[in-house]
Order: C-alpha cells, then sequence, then structure tokens
C-alpha cells in the first residue's frame, strides 16, 4: 500500500487513478511516499524517510526544493503542456485588460449604483475615462516560447497583432509547433524596443528572477503593456511601480498580485487563475498522479524536472531502481556488486539528466536487501528501490 499525501486541492478525476487498493490518498497520511501538490510551498518541507517522489500538477516547480530533492534521490514530477491552453485563454484576456479599461470601469458602473445614480443614464457620460486601445495591429513580444508561450504567440497572430518571440533555450517541439507568422528574435532588445505589449511565459530560476526590471523597461515603448500570467517573482516589484508612475509601463496585468502592486494605479490583479479551469485541473491531476502511480509501482520515470525519462518494460523478477550521480563508473560498480552476488542481469537501462543519473536493472533472481544495500554503500548513489514483480 502506497500513502500519498496530497498538499492542495486535487481534481478527483486525477486521484482516480490511484486504486484504493494500492494507495492511500489524504491530506493527513504521514511518512508519505509520494506528494501531490499543486502551488504549496514545500521549500522548507521536510522529507519523511519513505518519501520517494513529488508530483506537481501543474509546469512551475519554484515551490519545491528541486536540488535538495535530487540529493535525498527523490524525484520530481511536472506535468508539462497540461494546463497550457487554460494560460492561453486567460493571456487574451489579460491582453484585452491591459488595453481596455474593462476593470476600471466594471468597478465605476458598481460604485454609480451604490452611490444611487441611474446607473443606465451615467455610463453614457462616464464611459470616455476607460478607452483603451484595440490589439490588432500591435506589435506583442512573448518571452519564453514553451508549452504556453507558443500557444499565445500563434492566437495573437490571429487576432491581428505583429507578434516577436524570444526563447534562447527553444525546443524543436516548440519550433514545429510555432507559427511562421512569428517573428524569432534572438535578442531581447528586439522585444523591448518594438512591442506595444510584452508577456512573460519563463520559468522563475535564479537566471530569471527580476528579470523585468529597470533596466529592462528603460529599453521599452513608453506605454508599453506588460501581461505577466507566469511567476511574480520575475518582475522586480519596486521598478515596476517605478514605471507605472511614471508612465513608461501603461498597465500590468498580473497573476501573482502582492501588498505592494495590488492598489498601485493600473495594476490589475488577477488571483492566480492561469489553470483554474476544470478541464486543466483534470489534466494536471490526471497526468500527475499516473506518473506518480507508475514511479511508485513500476519505477518508470516520465516528465521529471530532476531525472531523466527512462521507461522499461519489465522482464525478470526483481527491479532494482537506481538514482545516482552523473559520473563516471556508476555502472561498473553496480554491475560488479551485483556479480559478486551472482545475481544476472535481464535487462539494464541508463539515463542522465544534468548531474543526475537513473539505472533500472531488472534480475532474473528474487534478490533480497543484500544486494541493494551493497549498491547503496557504492560512493556516488543517492537512492535504491527493489521492486518485486
Ligand atoms: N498562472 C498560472 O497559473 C500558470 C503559470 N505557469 C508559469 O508559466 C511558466 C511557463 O510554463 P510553460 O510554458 O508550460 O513551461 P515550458 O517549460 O513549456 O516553457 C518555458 C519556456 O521558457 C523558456 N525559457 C527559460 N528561460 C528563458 C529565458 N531566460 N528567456 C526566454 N525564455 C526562457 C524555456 O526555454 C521554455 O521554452 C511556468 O514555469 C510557470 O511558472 C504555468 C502554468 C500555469
Ligand atoms: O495549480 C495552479 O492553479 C497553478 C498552476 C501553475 O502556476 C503552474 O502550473 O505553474
Amino acid at each position: 500500500m502506497f500513502r500519498i499525501k496530497t498538499l492542495n486541492q486535487i481534481s478527483p478525476t486525477g486521484l482516480s487513478v490511484l486504486d484504493a487498493s494500492r494507495f492511500t490518498v489524504s491530506d493527513g497520511v504521514e511518512n508519505e511516499d509520494g506528494v501531490l501538490v499543486r502551488s504549496a510551498d514545500m521549500q522548507e518541507y521536510v522529507f519523511p524517510p519513505a518519501l520517494r517522489a513529488i508530483a506537481r500538477a501543474g509546469a512551475g516547480t519554484n515551490n519545491i526544493p528541486v536540488d535538495r530533492c535530487s540529493e535525498s534521490g527523490i524525484v520530481v514530477f511536472n506535468t508539462p503542456g497540461a494546463n497550457a491552453n487554460a494560460v492561453k485563454e486567460l493571456a487574451v484576456c489579460a491582453l484585452m485588460l491591459a488595453s481596455r479599461d474593462v476593470v476600471g470601469g466594471v468597478e465605476w458602473v458598481k460604485a454609480q449604483a451604490r452611490a444611487g445614480e441611474d446607473v443606465a443614464k451615467v455610463v453614457e457620460k462616464g464611459k470616455r475615462q476607460f478607452v483603451g486601445p484595440e490589439i490588432s495591429g500591435k506589435n506583442l513580444g512573448v518571452i519564453g516560447l514553451g508549452a504556453i508561450g507558443v500557444q499565445v504567440a500563434n492566437i495573437a497572430t490571429k487576432l491581428g497583432m505583429t507578434v516577436y518571440g524570444y526563447d534562447p533555450f527553444l525546443s524543436v517541439d516548440a519550433a514545429l509547433s510555432l507559427s511562421r507568422l512569428v517573428h524569432h528574435v534572438t535578442d531581447l532588445t528586439a522585444i523591448y524596443k518594438n512591442c506595444d505589449y510584452i508577456t512573460i511565459h519563463v520559468p522563475q530560476t535564479a537566471d530569471t528572477k527580476g528579470m523585468l526590471n529597470a533596466a529592462a523597461f528603460d529599453q521599452m515603448k513608453t506605454g508599453v503593456r506588460v501581461i505577466n500570467l507566469a511567476r511574480g517573482g520575475l518582475v522586480a516589484d519596486e521598478d515596476m511601480i517605478a514605471a507605472l508612475k511614471s508612465g513608461k509601463v501603461a498597465r500590468y496585468v498580473t497573476d501573482f498580485p502582492d501588498n505592494a502592486l495590488t492598489l498601485v494605479k493600473n495594476v490589475v490583479p488577477i488571483p492566480h487563475l492561469g489553470a483554474s479551469s476544470p478541464e486543466s485541473e483534470e489534466n494536471c491531476a490526471l497526468m500527475a498522479a499516473q506518473q506518480l502511480r507508475d514511479y511508485l509501482e513500476t519505477g518508470n520515470i516520465r516528465n521529471s524536472v530532476n531525472l531523466p525519462t527512462l521507461e522499461q518494460d519489465w522482464s525478470g523478477e526483481t527491479r532494482l531502481c537506481i538514482i545516482h550521480r552523473n559520473v563516471p563508473n556508476m555502472l561498473a560498480s553496480i554491475t560488479a556488486a551485483l556479480s559478486r552476488e551472482n545475481v544476472n542481469v535481464e535487462n539494464m537501462t541508463n539515463k542522465s539528466k544534468g548531474n543526475y543519473a537513473y539505472t533500472i536493472v531488472d534480475v532474473s533472481a528474487r534478490v533480497g536487501d543484500a544486494v541493494a544495500d551493497e549498491i547503496r554503500a557504492i560512493s556516488g548513489v543517492l537512492r535504491v528501490r527493489v521492486l518485486r514483480h
């Protein structure tokens, strides 16, 4: 029986793949084998001894201490692309909110009604103050052309915008999905200099934190409209507030409001709704739960952010799943340990990702803990699991 702890509300459709005969799922289980999480902050999370995997039902993993997980042999999964359509649709809405002062107008109409005014009459007089430009014919810069950025760039071309896209690590899949109408630029300056609207869709990492700062705003057009549905930390708050006050930035639509920003004029704060559609919540939960289930039951890894994708069909009686550092001599040490114990290897696969690697060894015998302990003792091995067919 595997114990799965949920740290956020996870769609029941996703949880339904965790069969109750093999999985106990709740927010109260202890010494959990796996965690299902959305945005809960796990940075200070104390890992219980049994914890082997964390599945993020979503894209961003900056709420998870990924380096600490890797060092503890804990696999971190996410669900690439599963919520991209929901974010794309909110990005279209954000383009409108960045242009037309719908939010200001709605607040004003309600205030008129509260003040006892005849709303139907006053709107015609008052609406002038909420005029905003159309997006058609304007330039949009998309920073980050991953699952979301590509979809936003493509749909914006259909809304009559001229689109510039920037991503120094553009994947082949993303490049193939990108409309040929999108101008792919290799320098952020091209985005800053040319664009009336800029939307950012990159992960928050040490490299991207605060990338939209005073130096970036200085290069942008006066009156630029900025959309951030990615992460709050990508934008330097103080610099954004100064840019809004000076008129450099005409409006800032953010899915990550905080107290410093929320009441500043021309900020449109959205309560992190990017992935909040039933479709996206189901897609993410399903993918996260399936990946977690498969890893716990078979050792196969799909869509991990800290370990390679590695799937091997079962062949043999016992499966050894070994997470180790990506350094020379590991495979030789593992196979030497197996041959010392007279264990025959049926099938073996090894793959690496950055500083870490993963090896699955299927062996014909029903091996015991002694073999696993011998492999655990190899310098560079971080975690060994023994699964039986
Ligand atoms: N508001 C919300 O509810 C949601 C927010 N997000 C956020 O959006 C981010 C992007 O999501 P996806 O597109 O699904 O991820 P993705 O991993 O498919 O795409 C991210 C892209 O950013 C690019 N990138 C990385 N560093 C860059 C840099 N310095 N400059 C330009 N491009 C850079 C990568 O090469 C990649 O193509 C997530 O990391 C997450 O933080 C994602 C889903 C929902
Ligand atoms: O689970 C959510 O609602 C947030 C989604 C998100 O921010 C992400 O997938 O990175």
